[in-house]
């Protein structure tokens, strides 16, 4: 690979920001420009010295760049390849880091860009946005989709492959449709489903909002991402629609047929729901699921809260084992588990959990 490399990035958020401090990170030597639609960002990522050229506009700065970055919503990626097309070099590779492929690669046909065109797809990310939540270590150990235009040279795709596994993220070349018909199912649809489920909640509450206050594990598990960025997922939504409408339907069937279940008080069709759906979650790997999921954390019994969480703690101190975080947890996921212990790293939590039980603390590995 060419280095020291210019990086562009159009778009500097949860995403581009956490690209960008990993390019930073890995390729110090890198001059990285970046132009956003705040130039609070900007100022900020100056500060933090994780862009060296901030950009008021896309201009010719950005025709010295190896690579262009575009890590703005979905529509707005779009939007800027026309002015790009203008000012980027031969040899230049635009890739994106959004969640649709078939528009952007539909737009780049149209411009005729597609021997500099390789889309890209981090799947790692959260329901916060904004640069002040990028971590450099994002990346690390996510998948990363990557969906090559057909005229783009296998030099450049493969120098791409490259440099996405050189910031320790897992880079999967797909065919776009096929991304997003694979999104669709697994991250567009849960989206709506938890968002439809937020607010059904919110509807029926009592007056009191009796849900609102005991809401526990299993409603906060499956609505985190409820709390994503609306202006995001509308443009995701629009530009995958006919994928998500598939697997919408196919869902409602499914919800239709639960229905039916329970108005027929047929519990082995409930039982079977639930142990094929266990089956195959369990089945899933955590190999890849991000830094973000990988906390080191255990639960355990505590029968005396303001005393307990002081022996707990000598009890780890003096075997020097460092805590992270230690609180006691109300939403319980666990029946008796009313401590939550985390560490900073797997060996730590392993060591504790080991001593804990030694002690006769009821542990519960998560
Ligand atoms: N959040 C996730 O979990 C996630 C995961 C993978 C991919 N993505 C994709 O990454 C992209 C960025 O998402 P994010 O989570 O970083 O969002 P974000 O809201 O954190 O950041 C978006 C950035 O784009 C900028 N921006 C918005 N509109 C712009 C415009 N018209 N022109 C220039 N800059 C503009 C914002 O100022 C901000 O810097 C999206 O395309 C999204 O689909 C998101
Ligand atoms: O973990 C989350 O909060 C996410 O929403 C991340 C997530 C997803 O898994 O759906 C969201 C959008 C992406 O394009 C890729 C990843």
């Amino acid at each position: 690979m060419k280095q020291p490399l210019t990086i562009g990035f159009i778009g500097l958020g949860l995403i581009g920001g956490s690209i960008a401090k990993a390019i930073r990170y890995y390729y110090p030597d890198t001059t990285i420009l970046a132009h956003t639609r705040s130039h609070i960002t900007l100022d900020y990522a100056i500060k933090e010295q994780i862009i060296d050229i901030a950009c008021e506009q896309v201009d010719e700065r950005f025709s010295d760049c190896d690579y262009i970055f575009l890590c703005a919503p979905v529509e707005a990626n779009a939007s800027y390849l026309q002015t790009l097309k203008t000012l980027i070099r031969p040899g230049c590779i635009i890739t994106d880091a959004g969640s649709t492929k078939t528009d952007i690669h539909t737009h780049v046909a149209e411009l005729g860009l597609e021997s500099q065109f390789i889309g890209g797809h981090p799947m790692a990310g959260s329901e916060k946005t904004g640069i002040n939540n990028a971590k450099r270590h994002l990346l690390e150990n996510a998948y990363y989709i990557i969906t090559p235009t057909s005229q783009v040279s296998q030099e450049s795709v493969e120098a791409y492959v490259e440099l996405v596994r050189s910031l320790k993220a897992l880079p999967l070349v797909l065919d776009y449709h096929e991304h997003d018909f694979v999104t669709g199912a697994i991250s567009h649809l849960p989206h709506l489903i938890a968002a439809a489920l937020v607010n059904l909640v919110h509807n029926e509450d009592t007056p009191s909002e009796t849900m609102r206050m005991v809401a526990a594990g299993g409603f906060k598990d499956i609505t985190r991402i409820a709390s994503s960025s609306p202006e995001m997922w509308e443009q995701i939504c629009m530009t995958n629609s006919e994928n998500i409408l598939k697997v919408l339907d196919d869902y409602i069937r499914n919800l239709e047929d639960i229905r039916v279940a329970l108005a027929q008080k047929n519990g082995s069709a409930i039982n079977t729901l639930f142990r094929e759906s266990r089956d195959y979650r369990n089945s899933f790997s955590d190999l890849s699921a991000g830094p973000i999921k990988k906390n080191h954390r255990l639960y355990c019994d505590l029968v005396d809260e303001a005393g307990g969480i002081a022996i707990l703690s000598t009890i780890l101190a003096s075997r020097g084992i460092t805590l992270k975080n230690i609180g006691i947890v109300h939403n319980r996921e666990f029946e008796d588990a009313v401590l939550l212990v985390e560490f900073y790293d797997a060996e730590s939590k392993i060591r504790a959990a080991e001593e804990l039980r030694r002690y006769r603390y009821t542990v519960y590995e998560v």
